[in-house]
């Protein structure tokens, strides 16, 4: 075997080598070593194009018909594939393979997240389906994180039906909390979730859910309320609301622009953040029949709208329950949560997308934003100065969770700094904080998913191997995911 040939071998967590590429493009040598740390083998790396996953993950909308969507898909697929094969002269049937043409369900996720494998050469952005919002373009990690946060089975194998761990019939609200939530993905999963979960419920008690998200950048703040609305989460489905059907009222969708390291602290101002709430939202739609750009009247009406309910909402001084004496020296003057994702701020070292910008970046003066990035990952200050926010984002995270609640704390980071030593971090300062373990049993046998350094946590490393073979793996991204409790009670053991 050539030296080529067995760089193109790949071991566990290590980038895959193409030696058909012509340009071999190097890392600056302290970015290099940083991978190498951190199990990604860098030491010759190919044209940015090669360095991609050979999937695309998508997950259906349910506000939607899900059969209607993957009937609709798979023409997308056939079109993609004839529009690949056109310079050839072969038929389609005889070169595109079953994985090329079928959308794929995640094999090791539970079915009812509805995650799917399309090809990765396939264009979301030329995507019907994509662009009608039947579709949310989002990678399986951190569709795994998400499971990992709301239901306490995690595999497909050993998932039961009822997975959900909250439709307690004597329960009148559940609260998630999404405290980094720009572009607001994950937010969505969350809220879809329990929009299934209120969707298919039989008793007459409904539960209602309140989804917030929290991000203090405003530009994206306004991408995410762009996002939130393109999927209609305000609504109960696009058809229903175009023929004047009932909107869904049981999952409300709320996003504050504002900083999670002080969100819901005692100086906090729930009115001033407050910048989308999906019941206003279906008012608005109700009023105007379709959503249109607000004029200046309906603009000052909508935060007049927004003020109300973050008043009556807001700022509700906490009861002094037992559990708050113990563990909060910062009193919460907002509601407490069941759920809380901490999807911190990070370096992106383990996504694709940011390994392809880096590697650019090196290459290409132009792109000082990535040049930046990877300063991030070796000027030891301002590593040091993102992991201070990470710690400050898990403790904001931590103190406005219920006792008895659950939180995932996640990056995209490989890096043990920014994940396992924030998380042990959390549990030497905070007494009531637990450890529950993440367990993915069938694909934390394979090379690309591991448990983290801190036992019961877990590390999906970035998958590049071609695995498009009749029963694939599927696995996607690089990211972390822990997952805490909080104790219930004053009275717990250190
Ligand atoms: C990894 S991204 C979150 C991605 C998001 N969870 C999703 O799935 O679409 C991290 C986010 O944290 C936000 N952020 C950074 N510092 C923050 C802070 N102090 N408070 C709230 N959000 C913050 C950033 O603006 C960014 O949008």
């Amino acid at each position: 075997m050539s030296d080529d040939a067995a760089a193109a071998n790949v071991v566990r967590g290590r980038i895959r080598f193409q030696d058909d590429q012509e340009m071999t493009m190097r890392l600056c040598p302290e970015l290099k070593q940083f991978y190498q740390d951190h199990s990604l083998d860098v030491s010759k790396l190919t044209t940015s194009s090669s360095l991609s996953s050979p999937w695309r993950f998508v997950r259906l909308n349910p506000r939607f018909d899900t059969t209607e969507t993957l009937e609709l898909l798979r023409k997308e697929l056939v079109d993609h594939v004839i529009d690949k094969n056109k310079n050839h002269t072969t038929t389609i049937a005889a070169t595109a393979t079953r994985t090329e043409q079928e959308p794929l369900a995640v094999p090791w996720l539970d079915s009812c997240w509805a995650f799917y494998a399309l090809p990765g050469s396939f264009s979301l952005a030329s995507s019907t389906c994509y662009r009608s919002g039947r579709i949310y373009g989002m990678d399986i990690s951190s569709g795994a994180g998400i499971a990992a946060l709301l239901t306490n089975v995690h595999d497909q194998k050993t998932a039961t039906t009822n997975t959900t761990t909250t439709s307690s019939d004597d329960k009148t609200e559940i609260r998630v909390l999404d405290l980094c939530t720009c572009p607001g993905l994950k937010l969505l999963t969350m809220a879809d979730y329990f929009y299934q979960m209120s969707a298919s419920t039989t008793s007459n008690k409904s539960t209602k859910v309140k989804v917030v998200g929290v991000d203090i950048n405003s530009s994206r703040m306004d991408k995410c309320k762009a996002i939130v609305q393109k999927y209609w989460v305000d609504s109960a489905s696009p058809h229903q609301s175009s023929a004047g059907g009932t909107a869904n009222n049981d999952v409300v969708v709320q996003l504050h622009l504002a900083d999670g390291t002080t969100f819901g602290g005692p100086a906090y101002d729930t009115e001033e953040s407050l910048v989308f709430d999906s019941r206003v939202a279906i008012e608005e739609r109700g009023e105007r029949g379709e959503r249109k750009r607000l004029n200046k009247s309906a603009r000052a009406r909508h935060r007049k709208r927004l003020r109300q309910i973050a008043n009556v909402e807001g700022m509700r001084p906490e009861t002094n329950g037992d559990d708050d004496t113990v563990t909060n020296t910062n009193p919460s003057f907002i509601e407490k949560f069941d759920y809380v994702l901490v999807d911190a701020e990070c370096s992106t070292d383990g996504s694709f997308k940011h390994i392809r910008e880096r590697i650019k970046a090196e290459h290409d003066s132009s792109t000082t934003v990535h040049q930046e990035e990877n300063r991030l990952l070796t000027d030891q200050a301002k590593l040091a100065d993102l992991v201070a926010l990470q710690k400050k984002l898990i403790e904001s995270g931590f103190r406005l969770l219920k006792p008895g609640g659950s939180m995932v704390y996640s990056t995209c980071s490989l890096s043990e700094e920014q994940n396992e030593k924030v998380v042990s971090w959390l549990l030497e300062t905070k007494k009531d904080a637990f450890l529950i373990p993440i367990h993915f049993p069938s694909i934390m046998q394979s090379e690309f998913v591991t448990e983290g350094t801190l036992k019961g946590t877990v590390r999906f490393y970035p998958n590049l191997v071609d695995d498009t073979t009749s029963e694939p793996t599927l696995l996607g991204d690089g990211f972390f995911a822990s997952k805490l409790g909080k104790c219930i009670g004053a009275s717990y053991e250190q």
